[in-house]
């Protein structure tokens, strides 16, 4: 296996005192190579019988220090959200050799904000997420395309309707973790961690 090699030191001197701004140059950094997904997190919950599971879903911007998706409110995801609100996130960006993990807590967005990110979508998108009852089993993909083009029909010369079970979600962090890969797995980790309202910045063994 490769070594990971690309990174200069990450020391604490270098970092600013609260994570969002860190976090904003590592994804810049990240959006600025020939990446398809640099935005792409995985996302961990735990549902009502204490059972974990993750799923990549798409960064779309901060909102009030939190970091934000959007989803359908009745998925897996969404349905585990609703019993827990404790959730992990993980970024990796390969060619960076650099990850970024997040604990914390995930609350709805407010339903306007919701509303507004639906209608910068696609048209496609939009149709996509009125038709799609996410995560449940569906038993042939023709059934699924049949519900679009009926969708398809019912809207050609409207509005695609905002559905009240689709909406962004807001995970404010209560640890963030940057690793960056190093030489002889020795990586570098810094931790920031909110304790009284303030930041503790704390380098954990690679
Ligand atoms: C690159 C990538 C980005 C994705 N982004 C999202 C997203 O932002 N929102 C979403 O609901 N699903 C997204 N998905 C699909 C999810 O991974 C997942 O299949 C879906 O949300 C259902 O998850 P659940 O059944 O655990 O709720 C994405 C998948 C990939 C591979
Ligand atoms: C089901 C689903 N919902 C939402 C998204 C978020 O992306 P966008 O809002 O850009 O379509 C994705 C991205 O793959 C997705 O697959």
């Amino acid at each position: 296996m490769a070594q990971f090699t690309k990174n200069p030191p990450l020391n604490e001197s270098d970092l600013p005192p609260a994570p969002r701004t860190l976090l904003e140059h590592w994804l810049a950094d990240a959006v600025a190579l020939p990446m398809q997904e640099p935005t792409a997190m995985t996302l961990a919950t735990v549902g009502a019988d204490g059972a974990p599971s993750a799923r990549i879903v798409l960064f779309k911007g901060f909102h009030e220090d939190g970091l934000t998706f959007y989803t359908n409110y009745e998925s897996h995801k969404g349905i585990d959200l609703a019993a827990n609100a404790k959730v992990a996130l993980v970024f990796w960006w390969d060619k960076l050799e650099r990850q970024v993990r997040i604990e914390g807590h995930a609350q709805k967005l407010p339903e306007a904000v919701s509303r507004n990110y639906f209608y910068q979508r696609i048209r496609d998108s939009q149709l996509g997420a009125i038709t799609s009852q996410q995560s449940r089993v569906v038993a042939t993909r023709e059934e699924l395309d049949a519900r679009l083009d009926a969708n398809e029909q019912r809207y050609r010369e409207a509005e695609v309707p905002f559905p009240p079970f689709w909406g962004g979600y807001n995970v404010t962090p209560t640890l963030v973790e940057f690793w960056q890969g190093r030489h002889g797995r020795l990586h570098d980790r810094l931790q920031y961690r909110s304790k009284n309202g303030s930041w503790i910045v704390e380098r954990l063994e690679p």
